[in-house]
């Protein structure tokens, strides 16, 4: 049996998290071998990039560059070889978010972004891309009550527009990757829309 590459994508607070989880058990109930991981992080190595990523101030292009050497350890360490033996990868998180928040949030190089996914991907795309699309002052309103924010979540409502707007672009240039959820959605109807979207490739 070949491997499947799903990832999930969206601006933070969409929903992605309280998902995969629930994802990663249905696939697993039906007898599937499953790997759940996440960008930036999915090796020791990557998750040491993701704590400078997320923590520490840099410019535009070190955060791009670190986000993609996270990728290719994490590609080179744990995607590739589970695609190999046949297991369903699941990602929170891939080069949509570089795209999105590097590219349309920050206002970094699309070429040099779309150079580095080359280098680094050699053509690796999700098969199926979960796109948890949400309003920004909705996503703020769920985060308010959540967690620490790291220096992403920290952004006002008019960078995570442009974060949302960056998926769009996205999804619109490789839609038959794309299933955009409507992630303002009560919990429930959420997880049908994801459930449909797996049927309809069936899983
Ligand atoms: N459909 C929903 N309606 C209302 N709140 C939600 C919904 N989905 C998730 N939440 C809540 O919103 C917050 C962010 O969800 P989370 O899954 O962590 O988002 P993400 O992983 O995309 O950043 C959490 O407190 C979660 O309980
Ligand atoms: C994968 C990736 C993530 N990010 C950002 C988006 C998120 O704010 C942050 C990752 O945090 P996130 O995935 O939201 O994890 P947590 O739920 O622990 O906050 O990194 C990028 O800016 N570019 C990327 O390529």
């Amino acid at each position: 049996m070949s491997g499947l590459f799903i990832s999930f994508e969206g601006i933070d607070g969409a929903g992605k998290s309280t998902h995969v989880q629930a994802v990663a058990d249905r696939l697993r109930a039906a007898g599937r071998d499953v790997v759940l991981t996440r960008e930036p992080g999915g090796t020791p190595l990557a998750e040491r990039l993701r704590e400078m990523v997320l923590h520490e101030p840099m410019d535009a292009l070190t955060e791009s560059l670190l986000i993609f050497a996270a990728r290719r350890d994490h590609l080179q360490q744990v995607i590739e070889p589970a695609l190999r033996r046949g297991a369903v990868v699941l990602c929170d998180r891939y080069t949509d978010a570089t795209f999105a928040y590097q590219g349309a949030g920050r206002g970094f190089d699309l070429a040099v972004l779309a150079q580095l996914e080359q280098w680094v991907q050699q053509g690796r795309q999700p098969d199926l891309t979960l796109w948890f699309d949400l309003a920004p002052e909705v996503a703020a309103q769920r985060l308010a009550r959540a967690r620490v924010p790291d220096r992403f979540e920290q952004q006002p409502a008019e960078f995570f527009r442009r974060v949302n707007e960056g998926y769009r672009a996205r999804a619109r240039a490789d839609a038959a990757r794309f299933v955009a959820i409507d992630a303002s959605a009560e919990r429930d109807a959420v997880w049908r829309a994801i459930e449909s979207a797996l049927q309809a490739r069936g899983l």
